[in-house]
């Protein structure tokens, strides 16, 4: 889709000790971050957790109460004009001109770059040829949605800010603006998202910020959060009645083992590939044909749920 950019070891968004607050409510309350290139960063929290607000000063649109925000080596409040030029943004809910056709609207954003993406294949590839000549205003929201990511990537920028970028997609759109978002990654651009998608920031995000009142409550490689979040369960099916004290002998007490229904088994603890192999392999010692198996992990979702005690998602 583009040139691949040169990476760099320089962090492209830098943000230390950030606070804005309105009024009585702290919106961002001692916010620290960073991204380097060709990495995506997802802000994860649920509605008024300060992520919007967040990315809005990281564009400039916002000035913070404290604190430094470093983005692409300069600051977008007394540097907003030269930053423009260099990073993409797609604001909550479209933000296009009402009266402005599709196709003129990206034209327009694509001729104020020195070197464009080909609008031509922005629109087919957001799925958007049929509505080149609507006006904005009666886009359905969903076309409003890719209409503005295309707004926000067309000039090839070096960092893209989405804000929930995917809201109100159907899942094959949403598969679009996902792999359009890979594929900005594969190019070297560092892309911001806010999502209450447990599953997009997993899909798409080499760390994710979980932001809760304006802290962050939990920061990490997806993978890495779910694993350290979590205490897993491992489950089998076999006869009833198995002699569970020999496995918990086994196991040497790290896990509790129980037999939850007849022939349901449970080894609840932290899992690991030696865990599997001394399960499986006990019940070939005791000659236990295992008819069903399954790991299962909390997801981060739950583990949200764990952190501050409120669901995360609940649109
Ligand atoms: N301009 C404003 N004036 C007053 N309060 C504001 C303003 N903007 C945001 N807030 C408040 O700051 C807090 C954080 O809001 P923000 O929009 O950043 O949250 P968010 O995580 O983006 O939420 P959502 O997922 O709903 O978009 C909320 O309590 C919100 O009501």
């Amino acid at each position: 889709m583009t040139t691949r950019r040169t990476l760099t070891d320089q962090p492209c968004l830098q943000l230390k000790g950030l606070v804005k607050r309105f009024g009585d409510i702290t919106a961002v309350d001692g916010l620290d971050l960073q991204l380097g290139q060709a990495q995506v960063l997802a802000l994860l929290g649920p509605n008024g957790a300060g992520k919007t607000t967040t990315i809005e000063m990281c564009e400039g649109f916002l000035e913070p109460d404290e604190g430094e925000i470093s983005i692409l080596g300069l600051d977008p409040t007394m540097d907003g004009e030269r930053l423009r030029a260099r990073i993409g943004v797609m604001l909550q809910g479209g933000g296009g001109y009402p009266g402005a056709r599709a196709g003129e609207m990206l034209r327009v954003v694509a001729a104020c770059a020195a070197d464009p993406i080909d609008p031509d294949w922005l629109i087919r590839t957001l799925g958007l040829p049929d509505v080149v000549r609507t006006p904005y205003k009666r886009l359905s929201g969903g076309q409003q949605q890719r209409l503005s990511l295309a707004c926000a990537i067309v000039g090839r920028p070096e960092l893209v800010f989405l804000d929930e970028p995917t809201a109100g997609l159907d899942p094959q759109a949403r598969h679009v603006v996902w792999e359009l978002i890979h594929s900005l990654r594969r190019d070297g651009v560092s892309v911001v998202l806010t999502t209450h998608l447990m599953a997009e920031a997993e899909a798409l995000a080499d760390e994710v910020v979980i932001l809760d009142r304006g802290r962050v409550v939990a920061a990490g490689p997806p993978k890495d959060l779910v694993r350290c979040g979590a205490e897993h369960q491992l489950r089998f099916t076999a006869v009833p009645g198995l002699d569970l004290g020999s496995l918990q002998e086994v196991l040497a007490g790290t896990h509790r083992v129980a037999e939850t229904a007849p022939g349901a088994y449970l080894v609840d603890g932290l899992l690991s590939p030696q865990l599997i192999v001394t399960v499986t392999g006990w019940c070939a010692r005791m000659n236990v044909l295992m008819t069903e198996f399954q790991v299962e992990q909390r997801s981060l979702e739950e583990y949200f749920l764990d952190l501050t005690g409120r669901e995360l998602s609940y649109r």
